[in-house]
């Protein structure tokens, strides 16, 4: 039988569970492409409940016990003494979430002889070693899909909140201000202006889908490029580069996944080659912008505002510069885990484990590693040597 370690963020701080704000969740058919949403056999929570902390175990623990297999939820993940650390020794699988990742270095791995899968529960595989888990035939999936939506729509919120300044404004409000000059020096209408994505991938795509509307024009970037009849439905330029195509936007999200093309890519040059006073979001991954640089970036006014909610590491230290630099719109790692998104990657966790441990093979789309090699979805959105 096997031992799952599974590492979750910490409970909310007035407890757990927390009130249910609404009842249910919508129901969706499918995703977007026509992908069949996450399918286990049977799931042991209720959807839009709290499922990403210690104490909603991804609603697993029913499941894996009645299986005869060993589940340990902790949030204690780093230093050698973490009970992460502990328990890896005789690990079978490990799950842990972006939002709170366990580090799965090739150290960790080197210490882990029993580890066979390492599921992400929600999508980015970048806190593993994927170099490792080849080199040590470690199965890498993810639940492909289940937070791209939520995320998407995460990014059309900061790039509003930025373009327009809302949060300052919001801020005055809350503190009984009327301060109108403040407020509106620095807001803009999104009409008109150029936006950008780096990745037109699950993500890319739907926020570029949700921004059409707005009567803005649009371009992307991606090593794979789209289909003509979607590059014409939604009137996209296309660039052979994000080096190409950030000189042309007033707005840029970045939406590609982190392995050695993305890591540091929006440096000192880069910024440098965008429009002044451009806006760059990106929920991608901290380690995609040079942390200097977007702090140079705000303070010349280079970039008239930064927003994401990706850190390294993660949690951020309290001095990190990202949460008291000017103009951002940061929040800890929160867009790809609402509890809609939860829902979706607590059930396709399960199903992932339930192909595991049956012996069926995992869902092509959700495999980032196998075999001792790039596969299925990992193929398509990663570079070795991460
Ligand atoms: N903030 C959050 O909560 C979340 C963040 N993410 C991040 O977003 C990333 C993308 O997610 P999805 O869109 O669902 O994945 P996806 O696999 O559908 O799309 C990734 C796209 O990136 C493109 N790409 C890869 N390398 C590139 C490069 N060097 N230049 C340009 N394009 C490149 C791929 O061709 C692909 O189209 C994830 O890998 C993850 O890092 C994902 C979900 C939640």
């Amino acid at each position: 039988m096997a031992k799952v370690l599974c590492v979750l963020y910490p409970d909310p701080s007035g407890g757990y569970p927390p009130p249910l704000v609404r009842d249910g969740l919508p129901q969706l058919e499918h995703y977007p492409d026509g992908q069949t949403l996450p399918s286990p056999s049977a799931i042991d929570f209720t959807p839009g409940a709290l499922l990403g902390s210690v104490s909603g175990e991804l609603g697993l623990r029913r499941f894996l016990e009645d299986a005869g297999h060993e589940l340990v939820v902790t949030a204690d993940k780093d230093g050698d003494n973490s009970e992460f650390d502990r328990h890896l020794a005789d690990a079978d699988v490990v799950i842990s979430q972006p939002f709170w990742p366990a580090y799965l270095t090739a150290e960790r791995i080197e210490k882990a002889p029993n580890l066979k899968l390492a599921l992400t529960a929600g999508i980015g595989s970048d806190h593993v070693d994927l170099d490792a888990a080849i080199a040590h035939g470690v199965t890498v999936a993810e639940v492909t899909y289940c937070n791209s939506i939520s995320v998407a729509e995460h990014v059309v919120m900061m790039i509003l909140s930025l373009v327009r300044n809302y949060l300052p404004s919001n801020r005055i409000a809350s503190e009984g201000g009327w301060d109108i000059s403040d407020c509106v020096s620095r807001a803009f209408d999104l009409e008109g202006m150029d936006v950008g994505t780096v990745a037109a991938g699950r993500i890319g795509l739907a926020v570029l889908r949700r921004l059409a509307p707005f009567d803005v024009r649009l371009h992307y970037t991606d090593r794979h490029r789209l289909p003509t009849e979607i590059e014409q439905e939604l009137n996209l330029t296309f660039h052979e580069s994000a080096a190409a195509m950030v000189p042309h936007c007033d707005v840029v999200t970045v939406n590609a996944p982190l392995h050695s093309e993305t890591r540091g890519m929006f440096d000192d040059d880069l910024i440098a080659t965008m429009r002044r006073g451009a806006y760059l979001i990106n929920t991608a991954r901290g380690l995609i912008a040079d942390r200097e640089a977007v702090v140079r970036a705000l303070e010349s006014g280079q970039l008239a505002g930064y927003a994401g909610d990706v850190w390294y590491p993660q949690p951020a230290p309290p001095d990190h510069p990202w949460r008291s630099m000017p103009n951002h719109g940061m929040t800890p790692h929160i867009s790809g885990s609402t509890l809609s998104a939860q829902a979706r990657y607590a059930a396709g966790t399960r199903e992932i484990l339930e192909s595991f441990f049956g012996g069926t093979p995992v869902r092509d789309e959700y495999l980032i590693v196998d075999g001792g090699k790039l596969a299925g979805a990992g193929a398509h959105s990663y570079s070795k040597g991460g």
